[in-house]
């Protein structure tokens, strides 16, 4: 872990159910490559991951089982470690490459951008050369602008020791939001495509492995390749692996085919296991008539990783690991990642608190952050921003260049529409919260264009369904990680009367479709809250009128003017959807009817411009960074 990382805290912890085939899993990473440097649960970096790995392979070949490492995408955006850089990325994709990786696929954050997915199809795919897929994925070459596949469709390849037969595929959910130099195919056009009809008629195959930046539940794209390959091959056991909703959970397609899906940032390390499979060597192993399959979701800390590989703090760091751990110090470094803007008086929290709230980033940034950077207007304005921008929390003590990048990402600028009739623009949020009689899908369905997404005006943690969102989600063990020392939480001992085992850390309490006995730490549940998809801000509104109504002492308002016409301001990743409301409201704009203001600065910007102004978040000076 990072010299700067929390130690992390003793609790109750599930064994790894080890099998025959073995499998560790990472998604959603979003450049959380250094760990989690504020709170200890998450504390483990890269570093430890590719030791923790070393010692699991060591395992395998120790007792002849296998293990196989993959990664569903979405490994850049969201940290300072990718973020901060000149190109991005310009350390992080180095640090990721060290780890040994069978399958790999790209998520949508490799697409936002044609700088990043001509990166990926020029630096990524051809370091991960044998086990990068792109099953429905084009880019137009960045040499010679012709269209080609972004790397190999899939790969059949056999388990080192058990000679396992492996089929592999790696798709992207049907996303849309890419630049123009990459093409998705729809999965459900992709597996109409011969080499897939090929693929999965292969009878020579113990093991159909499907990887893909996809949910795993609610999955159309998953629904219909677990369909294509069972109308073909009725029989042979199929594992998926899924992204995309940051969320902890576990799939029953049927007794022979699950699919796992591992959190996000790096504070998940999925573990699955397959006992049962046939193999290559047909004399030797016979199929099971119901293959054994088991998951567990590892907390990404070293007390964990200790615990699984069975090593102790002088026996786990590999040369690797530890060169690993050393080069995201030295970038971190290089960076200034740790260099404080100014500090948080209290913890402001995305999803955990009730919106709108005291402690409510998206309060927070309503109030406070958007109407000072925007009251030199003087125009009446109504402010509007995705909460999906905001991708993190905001903890107490000092706000870094690395939080910056936590919390906001993204490059989008921020742009306006002028001289819109209030009594339209006033409509446009609520049309955006999907809130009232016109529903975010009658919208997209008005549309005569195919230019909106709905996935990505969702508010980022959209649940899959109320209980996985409730048990499945996030936890951050912030209180407790901010004591930096070691508490022993374990189980009540025979006769220990006086200790509980209620369990302390709090974290997931994930419910998936084997039970409620995933999660490797036994945590305390946290609560979380639906937020809005949109928030918005009135900026340089008349003042409301007052009349004395009570006497001398106490006024109400009487009369709250609104203007004839407001500006709207809006980050551009929401452009098309507002031009959309307004369209629906009568008041049609095109994109040549926006411009940008505040010179294109994006959100980041804007909350890190604030927070370096304001006084109430200057740090203590003893505590000066
Ligand atoms: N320029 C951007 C890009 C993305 N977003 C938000 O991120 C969401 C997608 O992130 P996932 O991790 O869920 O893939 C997208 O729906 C937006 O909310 C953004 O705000 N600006």
């Amino acid at each position: 872990e990072q010299p700067s990382a929390p130690s992390p805290i003793a609790a109750p912890l599930r064994e790894l159910p080890w099998g025959q085939l073995n499998f560790l899993h990472t998604t959603d990473t979003h450049g959380w490559h250094g760990g989690h440097l504020q709170e200890a649960q998450y504390s483990a970096d890269w570093g430890d991951y590719i030791s923790f790995a070393h010692h699991l392979h060591k395992r395998a070949d120790d007792d002849g089982s296998d293990l196989l490492v993959v990664d569903t995408g979405d490994r850049v955006e969201g940290n300072g470690l990718y973020d901060a850089s000149n190109p991005k990325g310009k350390y992080d994709l180095d640090i990721v490459k060290q780890q040994s990786i069978d399958v790999l696929t790209v998520g949508n954050h490799e697409l936002y951008q044609r700088n990043t997915s001509d990166r990926e199809f020029n630096k990524v795919v051809p370091d991960f050369k044998n086990s990068y897929i792109a099953s429905n994925l084009d880019i137009y070459n960045p040499k010679n602008g012709e269209r080609t596949p972004m790397a190999q469709r899939f790969r059949k390849f056999t388990t080192k020791n058990q000679g396992i037969r492996v089929i592999a595929f790696g798709f992207i959910f049907n996303f849309q939001g890419n630049a123009n130099n990459t093409v998705v195919q729809p999965v459900e056009e992709a597996i109409k495509e011969q080499w897939f009809k090929d693929a999965i008629d292969d009878k020579e195959v113990d093991l159909f492995l499907v990887a893909g930046h996809v949910p795993v539940r609610d999955s159309p794209e998953f629904d219909a390749v677990y369909k294509a390959i069972r109308d073909s091959n009725w029989d042979t056991p199929i594992v998926f692996f899924g992204g995309h909703t940051h969320i902890r959970d576990y799939r029953k397609f049927e007794k022979k085919a699950w699919a796992l899906e591992s959190g996000r940032y790096m504070e998940t390390l999925g573990f699955l296991s397959i006992s049962g499979l046939g193999t290559g060597k047909k004399d030797e192993v016979e199929a099971a008539a119901s293959p054994d399959y088991k998951r567990l979701y590892i907390d990404n800390n070293l007390y964990s990783l200790y615990h699984h590989s069975g090593k102790n703090a002088s026996t786990f760091d590999t040369e690797l690991g530890k060169n690993v751990t050393k080069a995201i110090h030295e970038a971190r470094k290089k960076l200034k990642l740790d260099h404080a803007y100014g500090c948080a008086p209290h913890d402001y929290w995305l999803s955990r608190t009730p919106y709108p709230s005291d402690d409510s980033i998206l309060t927070w940034l309503e109030n406070q952050v958007i109407p000072d950077t925007f009251n030199f207007t003087k125009i009446p304005s109504i402010i509007l921003t995705n909460s999906g921008a905001i991708r993190f929390d905001i903890f107490k003590g000092p706000f870094t260049i690395d939080s910056t990048f936590l919390v906001s990402p993204f490059t989008s600028g921020l742009r306006t529409i002028k001289d819109v009739p209030y009594s339209a623009a006033s409509k446009v949020l609520q049309l955006l919260n999907n809130e009232g009689q016109i529903l975010l899908p009658d919208l997209a369905a008005v549309s005569q264009t195919d230019r909106v997404d709905l996935d990505q005006l969702r508010a980022p943690f959209a649940p899959v369904n109320e209980d996985t969102f409730f048990h499945a989600h996030t936890s951050h063990a912030h209180d407790l990680a901010l004591e930096h020392h070691q508490t022993f939480l374990g189980r009540k001992k025979d006769g220990d009367k006086d200790k509980d085992d209620t369990p302390q850390v709090p974290g997931y309490t994930t419910k998936d479709d084997a039970g409620t006995d995933g999660d490797d730490t036994i945590h305390q549940p946290i609560k979380f809250y639906q937020v809005p998809n949109c928030i918005s801000s009135n900026v340089s509104f008349p003042a409301p009128e007052y009349a004395a109504a009570y006497g001398p002492v106490n006024f109400r308002p009487v009369h709250i003017s609104t203007p004839e016409k407001v500006d709207i301001i809006y980050n551009e990743f929401i452009e098309n959807w507002i031009l959309l409301a307004l369209e629906y409201l009568g008041e049609k704009r095109e994109k040549k009817d926006t411009s940008a203001v505040l010179e294109g600065k994006s959100m980041t910007d804007v909350i890190s411009d604030w927070i370096k102004k304001s006084p109430d978040w200057a740090c203590p000076k003893e505590k000066d960074v």
